[in-house]
């Protein structure tokens, strides 16, 4: 039998939180052409005289409320998931990140140095589709095989937003928070540019041209990010028993004058606060590693909104992280990969 190798891949952060650093990684993470989709010319125009003079200061800002002695939350649990899936497997897994370190390139090319693999099975720690994420790490994974000329086939793990061993793993992991008492449970999601997901649409009809499309059964859901993170909420609280009045979907991370995803998570919060509501439950799903999205903006700056709002607490449900449950399910899908 052939032998095969997997990489674990999420997005990356910056080396520290310096302004230099931050500058760095910003720079590389948006001169992605999956991640601001403009040709060249206008990407290193927008990115040069709107994002890099002063947006570095302040991403440095925010990194260094959440950096630890160990790094960038999302590397150090990243490395700490890698450790418990490899204590499931015998497979040869490592880790890499899209933008900064460990680079996706170094990883591939230790993987293939092994003469016995000849499939890399990438995969992408995300649950949902998005050009800014899947498809960004599997052109990248090409892109490194081919120009190193690697004796390797890849295989790509496809995305499991709504797959029920995952849904439970989620439901499990934040039960304790949800045995609580709370008011309302908010899921925000990261959210994309309406055009990414127009462009991804293979249809051409279907994505965004009515308001309840995603409810509408379609093969353009196969990379429709806001179908998917409907699915995944609504099996959420199926499982969990949340009726439908106790919780909402929202977006945050929005960048930039482009029309995002909506509606967003701080509207929503202060509407909720609005409302009466006086304890606020937050769940990301569409990461799978607490980051500075989840930490800081959701953690800090989301709480202290609130909190202003008359609110009076909200409490951050934890990623996955190295969840046991979810570091075995994963071992799992890299031995035995889900169907596309
Ligand atoms: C055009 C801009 C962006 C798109 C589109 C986007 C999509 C997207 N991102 C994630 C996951 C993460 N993003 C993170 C940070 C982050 N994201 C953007 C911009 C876009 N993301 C920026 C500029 C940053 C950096 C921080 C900042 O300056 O605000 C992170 C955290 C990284 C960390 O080091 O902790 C994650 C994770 C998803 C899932 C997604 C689309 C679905
Ligand atoms: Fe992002
Ligand atoms: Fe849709």
């Amino acid at each position: 039998m052939e032998a095969k190798a997997a990489l674990l891949v999420n997005l990356g952060s910056p080396d520290s939180p310096t302004e230099e650093d931050v500058r760095r990684y910003l720079n590389e993470f948006l001169m992605d052409k999956n991640v601001i989709d403009l040709p060249w010319p206008l990407r290193r125009l927008i990115v040069s005289l709107f994002v890099l003079p002063k947006r570095p200061a302040q991403s440095a800002k925010a990194y260094s409320s959440v950096w630890t002695d160990e790094g960038s939350p999302l590397v150090t649990i990243c490395y700490r998931l890698l450790e418990q899936v490899r204590q499931y497997t015998d497979m040869p897994v490592e880790l890499a990140m899209r933008y900064g370190r460990p680079d996706m390139e170094s990883a591939i090319v230790k993987l293939a140095g092994n003469p016995e693999i000849k499939e890399l099975l990438l995969f992408p720690l995300y649950p949902h589709y998005a050009m800014s994420t899947v498809k960004t790490v599997i052109d990248k994974a090409q892109a490194i095989i081919s120009d190193n000329q690697l004796p390797i086939s890849l295989n790509v793990h496809p995305i499991f937003y709504d797959h029920d061993d995952y849904i439970g793993a989620l439901v499990n992991s934040a039960r304790p928070w949800l045995e609580k008492d709370y008011d309302h449970l908010i899921f925000s999601y990261h959210g994309v540019p309406e055009r990414h997901i127009s462009k991804d649409d293979p249809t051409r009809s279907h994505c965004l041209k009515s308001d309840d499309c995603c409810h509408k059964p379609s093969h353009a859901h196969h990379t429709c990010y806001r179908h998917q993170i409907y699915r995944t909420s609504a099996s959420f609280v199926e499982k969990a028993n949340i009726p439908v009045d106790k919780y909402s979907v929202a977006f945050q991370s929005k960048l930039g004058r482009d029309k995002w995803l909506e509606p967003s998570t701080l509207d929503t919060i202060r509407q909720q606060a609005k409302q009466g509501a006086k304890k606020l439950l937050v769940i990301c799903p569409a990461f799978v590693a607490d980051c500075l999205e989840t930490l800081e903006e959701i953690g800090m700056e989301a709480r202290e909104e609130f909190i202003k709002a008359g609110g009076e607490s909200l409490e951050l449900i934890p990623c996955l992280n190295d969840n046991p449950e979810w570091a075995k399910l994963l071992s799992r899908w890299l031995e035995e990969p889900l169907k596309a």
